[in-house]
């Protein structure tokens, strides 16, 4: 997930900050009115068999949450292979309630039992005759927070080295979550992590399958610039590595802080990271640096459309 934690949340006193997090707003915002909380990135192994899918989630969340995590980030398309023949096989339809979409039952049963956030990585989600790579989060009483559809679908051509094109099967989504979160190569678009920022977000959550091109000179840089940009906690997580997959995962799942610094990671083998997220250092963080007032408006700015969207649903 990203939770949005607005400068209004600071007003809370510590007592009730610390540690259980009060939950939620209206209309899809999650707020965690906490300071300290742990953070869970299952890396997770995935097959063809997507009950076995569905059952490792489950073990991997529930040891995440012994851990101590009360907030658990799932990988880019965990219960299906990542690949373009598969996601129709696999897609569920989320809307039409639990019968229709095992694998977000399984996560609103879990969320709610163990008390914790999830955001659910993503899975091919079906909606009329399209299919979605669709990000699901809930909060600690089970229930749907929001859902986050990819907006920048991965389309890729490097010849002799990688070829993937999403958009064979999925639609893009349209609306910037604000719950915010994205789904891998969302995490390519500055623009929309400011905007997360500028609505207050303090951590991103991007569930991610990048690739044996662009894991290696991408991904951590990438997730540093959007951590350090927008001077706030940047969580990925992939799937494990399955050399023998179609399409092959780099791994290495990261929670990144406000300077850009990488708090933990991983290899490419299956791991669950459990780590802290101290939101208290982030407004200490943006005082002895202020780029949000050092920013030139006058010279250039960022057009939010879906913000001058009166109909837009946030
Ligand atoms: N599944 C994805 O969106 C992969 C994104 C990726 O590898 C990139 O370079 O962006």
């Amino acid at each position: 997930m990203a939770s949005a934690f607005r400068p209004q949340q600071a007003r809370i006193p510590p007592a009730l900050a610390i540690p259980i997090p009060l939950l939620t707003k209206a209309i899809g915002n999650l707020f965690c009115f906490i300071y300290r909380f742990k953070i869970g990135l299952c890396q997770l192994t995935v097959t063809p068999d997507k009950e076995r899918n569905i059952k490792h989630a489950r073990k991997a969340i529930k040891e995440a949450a012994q851990k101590g995590a009360q907030l658990v980030v799932l990988p880019e398309i965990w219960n299906s292979p990542y690949s373009n023949d598969s996601f129709p096989v696999y897609a569920e339809d989320i809307d039409a309630g639990h019968d229709a979409s095992p694998s977000t039952a399984m996560l609103a049963e879990v969320s709610g039992q163990l008390k914790i956030t999830i955001v659910g990585g993503s899975i091919p989600e079906r909606c009329g005759d399209k299919l979605y790579n669709t990000c699901c989060i809930f909060g600690t009483d089970g229930k749907l927070k929001a859902k986050h559809r990819k907006i920048h679908l991965f389309d890729i051509d490097i010849p002799g080295k990688i070829t993937f094109m999403e958009s064979k099967t999925f639609t893009a989504g349209e609306t910037p979550t604000i719950v915010d979160t994205g789904i891998c190569h969302d995490i390519c678009f500055e623009e929309l992590a400011m905007i997360y920022a500028s609505r207050g977000a303090h951590l991103l959550c991007y569930p991610g399958a990048f690739n044996m091109t662009s894991g290696p000179s991408h991904w951590e840089l990438l997730q540093r610039s959007r951590a350090a940009d927008n001077q706030l906690y940047v969580a990925t997580c992939s799937p494990a590595r399955d050399a023998g997959a179609g399409y092959i995962a780099w791994g290495h799942s990261t929670l990144v802080g406000p300077f850009g610094e990488v708090i933990a990671t991983t290899e490419h083998d299956e791991d669950i990271i459990i780590a802290e997220i101290d939101y208290s250092i982030l407004e200490q963080r943006r005082t002895r640096l202020p780029l949000a007032k050092q920013r030139r408006g006058d010279l250039y700015r960022l057009v939010d459309i879906r913000r001058l969207d009166a109909h837009c649903r946030l």
